[in-house]
């Protein structure tokens, strides 16, 4: 049996025995290879591997200090944090580069407007598909920009939650090498630049939409396409007013600047659901290519800290917009509780925004000048007149339902280039319209609203063949005129009347025709709601009515549901304690009332204060 010459690497691990070496073993065996003493050439061995291996160590140690050392003395580098608006730039920077190319590793997501920048994954440019493919890009990248090497890398960030606790995020390292601060600054604008091109056609809202924020606050980001101005039907001027009252506020920085005024602009638009609020902002941010950033203060979580937080990473040229801002305040009793009754301010607001920190935001907009305030809510006058000032709202626009020449201008925007209906001549059925509220069997509240619009028969349609016409402009001005005579000025929302007609997209003739049964429809609906709503405060207001009473009768002891019932939990003619007698309306005794019996349970200690 041979016995290898030199030794194998485990062999050399293995120390030798005490007073035996592995040449005394290997002796014995017949028949082998005797040549070299193992034993000693084992230790040798050893000896240099370990002594080549630290050789190695050293200089890998020396490369990564010398390269840090230049990279720290030759390079400049930026950290973006995922929620930022940077990080989006970046991104979209790094995918227009082609960064990614040999990226073998993504993240899939459905597609959405969310993203900008998902790599195109297929050979064939036709193919869009309905997924997006975001590199997920650990391992470091290296490219050329403008013959400076860059080095991008993500990893995983810890930020500080908004609770304090350590929160787990995603940043993305940059690391140009080269001395010129300058460099960086022009990759990051040149991303910014790029960004702002690619999402032109969208209006990029941000959200504070979630109670994780870090260090850096963190945004989620949508997109919307451009909302056409000419799609808004308001009164002549509302519109084109605000646009030029907000390219003037723009145009006007340096004079803000030597008036010694905070350069940013309030506006309150108010009046009730449906009528184009938000659609006038979303107009207006696209028109003058502005961001959204969105606060919806009903939310638990947010608070005057949240709201300044915020607020302090808004850039220039953005939009603020606080939605149904009356939210954020104590709210009154609904509508139909307003019996004459004390307004009630008790109940806790629906987030932990106070007014002052509300106020505190709206003036912090400034402190990064160039930005407008949008304020929108369905109830103006449950608004604090200190919201309302001059230079923190500068002009308030109020929405109604619509005119009938809104319902027109509605109608020909949504039919403009359709076509005659298919069915033309279709009867509109005997039952169509008024009648069915009654439906509503469950008294709960509103009747369901049935889509009683006649649908088209399908085997009609193939059998009589009719082909298309399309709508002449003064067919469409007819039906539109029809459209809009069934309806009353300020009787249904845009929203409303939005409704209807896209219910009959494709039957403008139909829909026009329909609208007066639709009208009766919504009228009989409306009735019936009301009725009911009246009915509802009448038996609150016995509830209340009642209520008061008995406080009259027996003010030491409240009618609380779950409460003893009457009689009181004290003898007749035993005197009260102090601070019931304190009370200015002592508790007439009760004539042929029984006195209390010992297992009359006493009052809860912390009813009227008796301890
Ligand atoms: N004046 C209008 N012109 C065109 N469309 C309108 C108009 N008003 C409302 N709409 C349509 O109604 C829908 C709701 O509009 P929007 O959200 O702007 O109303 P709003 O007043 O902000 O409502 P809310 O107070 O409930 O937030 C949108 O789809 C919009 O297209």
């Amino acid at each position: 049996m041979a016995v290898p010459l030199i030794p194998s690497f485990v062999d050399l691990l293995v120390p030798p025995r005490r007073g035996q070496s592995l040449w005394d073993g290997i002796k014995g065996i017949p028949g082998s290879i005797q040549v070299v003493d193992i034993a000693r050439l084992r230790h040798t061995w050893a000896y240099g591997c370990l002594a080549a291996g630290a050789v190695v160590d050293a200089c890998r140690r020396a490369f990564v200090w010398l390269y840090n050392r230049f990279k720290f003395r030759n390079s400049t580098s930026a950290e973006f944090v995922l929620g930022d608006p940077a990080y989006e730039w970046i991104v979209l920077f790094l995918t227009e580069n082609d960064v990614w190319q040999h990226t073998r590793d993504f993240r899939v997501s459905s597609k959405s407007s969310k993203l900008v920048y998902g790599v195109s994954v297929s050979a064939d440019p036709d193919i869009t598909g309905s997924a997006d493919y975001v590199p997920a890009y650990e391992s470091p990248q290296l490219f050329l920009w403008r013959g400076y090497w860059v080095e991008v890398q993500r990893c995983r960030a810890q930020v500080q939650a908004n609770t304090g606790q350590p929160q787990q995020s995603t940043a993305i390292f940059l690391t140009v090498f080269t001395r010129k601060l300058s460099v960086l600054s022009e990759l990051v604008e040149e991303a910014h630049r790029g960004y702002q091109q690619k999402i032109k056609p969208y209006v990029t809202i941000f959200l504070a939409d979630s109670p994780s924020f870090g260090g850096s606050f963190l945004w989620n980001v949508k997109r919307k396409p451009h909302r056409p101005m000419e799609s808004i039907i308001l009164p002549d001027g509302v519109l084109d007013d605000l646009i030029n009252d907000a390219k003037r506020f723009f145009a006007s920085e340096a004079w803000y600047h030597r008036a010694g005024i905070p350069h940013r602009r309030g506006y309150l638009l108010y009046g009730p659901p449906g009528t184009g609020k938000s659609s006038t902002i979303h107009a207006i941010a696209g028109e003058l290519n502005l961001e959204i950033h969105s606060f919806s203060l009903s939310s638990s979580f947010v608070d005057d800290a949240f709201l300044q937080r915020a607020t302090a990473t808004i850039p220039k040229r953005s939009i603020v917009l606080v939605e149904d801002i009356d939210c954020a305040l104590p709210s009154r009793e609904e509508d139909d509780d307003s019996d004459g009754s004390p307004v009630r301010r008790d109940r806790p607001p629906r987030s932990g925004v106070t007014l002052s920190g509300l106020l505190n935001m709206i003036d912090g907009i400034g402190s990064e000048e160039g930005k407008l305030f949008f304020a929108t809510t369905n109830y103006a006058d449950r608004l604090d007149p200190a919201l309302m000032r001059p230079g923190r709202i500068d002009r308030r626009v109020r929405y109604t339902l619509a005119t009938g020449a809104q319902a027109q201008g509605l109608f020909e925007r949504l039919f403009k280039d359709a076509e005659e209906d298919v069915l033309p001549h279709q009867e509109v059925p005997a039952d169509t319209g008024a009648s069915s509220s009654k439906a509503d069997s469950d008294g709960l509240g509103v009747a369901p609203i049935v889509d009683k619009t006649p649908k088209p028969d399908s085997s009609l349609a193939s059998s009589k063949e009719t082909v298309p016409q399309s709508l002449s402009d003064a067919r469409l001005g007819e039906l539109a005129q029809q459209f809009a005579a069934a309806v009353r000025d300020y009787e249904f929302s845009p929203a409303e009347l939005q409704g209807y007609l896209l219910l009959n997209r494709d039957r403008p003739v139909a829909a026009a025709r329909e609208m007066s049964a639709w009208v009766a429809l919504q009228r009989e609906e409306r009735e019936l709601k009301a009725e009911r709503k009246a009915e509802r405060r009448e038996r609150r207001r016995a509830a209340r009515a009642k209520e008061a009473a008995h406080f009259q009768q027996h003010p030491h002891y409240p009618s609380v549901p779950g409460y003893p019932p009457f009689p009181p939990p004290f003898p007749i003619g035993m005197p009260t304690p102090h601070v019931l007698s304190a009370s200015p309306t002592p508790s007439p005794p009760l004539a042929g009332a029984t006195p209390a019996t010992t297992n009359v349970e006493s009052p809860p200690k912390h009813i009227n204060g008796v301890s």
